[in-house]
């Protein structure tokens, strides 16, 4: 089916010079971009949320390395990654938890590794597939979570998942797309997903552009919402999942999907193959990003807590296994994923 109406907002574009970024710190009433030259500019916009969403930061790192190799002096592959090994390690640290940065930099340098003097046109080709790869998947990942969803459900997603966090179309965002255009989905709910608020300034926006018709909620409102009977999946994303099958996502996840497991609401996880780690055991191994307690005491940079107020930012959880439903790939639907399951469907 042809999703292609609803993928019209694009987070980040290789110039051929540059890395184009529209700048998420802004949306939905600003759409700002940036241009960025160097590689440790991306490597704070990633930092900084200018860019964000699992898939995207992968793809905004691996650009970052092309950015960093456009006027190096190399012979072969394996002397430019030498070169190039401190500004990768520099894109790397610059968030912990989506796998996917660190998948993106593992690529490249396995290309560059065996590239001999044409090496930076291999490593430019590599980041163009990076990014190319991560679209289609997103499509087949829409169609195959489409088919989970009975005409006329409701569905709650939560945080951004969409074109703003990927290549384009989105995770779970673009099963809910995929859902509305194949008329499965009768309603669309949204978290606010306190405290960035990617739902309530990123996710309800996408949509409104789509002409899909979704409502905001509350985060604490959606154990309230599965009990009224009028949401039968919450459809999410990822950052990692690991071996055993648990899943790394934006705080608040694991509230959901307990909610959705005492209410009999399905969970699906939509994550491209990118986003999984088998080298990680389980979630317990996961590093969980914290950041600035500000974001948590302010809002729009004006304070709304008092002085002397401390404040606790951790902005993932992770959800175990035994609570997911159904964990939607490029690679085909896992369904409640254990440790055989992902061996069976992501081993070597
Ligand atoms: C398809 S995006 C996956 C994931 O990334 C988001 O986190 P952030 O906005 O902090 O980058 C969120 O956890 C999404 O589910």
């Amino acid at each position: 089916m042809d999703y292609s109406r609803y993928d019209r907002v694009r987070a980040v574009a290789w110039t051929g010079e540059a890395l184009r970024l529209l700048d998420q710190r802004k949306l939905p009433f600003t759409q700002g971009f940036i241009e960025l030259d160097d590689s440790d500019a991306v490597a704070k916009a990633i930092h900084d949320l200018v860019v964000r969403g699992a898939p995207a930061i992968g793809i905004a790192a691996a650009w970052g390395v092309v950015l960093a190799a456009r006027n190096l002096e190399a012979a072969d592959g394996p002397a430019a990654l030498v070169a190039l090994e401190p500004a990768m390690q520099r894109l790397n640290a610059s968030r912990p938890t989506a796998v996917n940065l660190a998948w993106a930099l593992a690529r490249l340098r396995a290309v560059l590794s065996r590239a001999g003097s044409d090496w930076y046109a291999v490593l430019t080709a590599e980041a163009e597939a990076i990014e190319a790869e991560d679209l289609a998947a997103n499509r087949r990942m829409g169609g195959l979570g489409a088919a989970l969803i009975e005409p006329g459900s409701g569905l709650l997603t939560h945080c951004n998942t969409g074109s703003l966090a990927t290549s384009g179309f989105g995770t779970a965002l673009g099963v809910v797309r995929a859902g509305v255009a194949e008329g499965r989905v009768a309603r669309v709910f949204a978290g606010e997903t306190r405290p960035w608020n990617q739902g309530a300034r990123l996710t309800v926006w996408e949509l409104l552009e789509d002409g899909i018709d979704a409502t905001l909620i509350a985060d604490s409102a959606a154990a309230h919402l599965m009990a009224s009977g009028a949401v039968q999946w919450v459809v999410v994303g990822a950052d990692r999942v690991t071996a055993n099958g648990d899943v790394a996502n934006k705080i608040g996840t694991l509230a959901l999907a307990l909610a959705a497991r005492h209410f009999g609401v399905g969970f699906m996880v939509v994550a491209p193959s990118s986003t999984v780690d088998l080298d990680t055991a389980s979630g317990a191994d996961i590093e969980i990003e914290e950041r600035d307690p500000a974001e948590l005491l302010t809002h729009l940079g004006q304070r709304t807590v008092a002085d002397g107020v401390k404040a606790w930012n951790p902005v993932f959880d992770v959800t175990p296994a035994e609570l997911v439903s159904a964990l939607v790939t490029e690679r085909g639907v896992v369904l409640r994923p254990d440790a055989d399951s992902m061996r069976r469907t992501f081993g070597a």
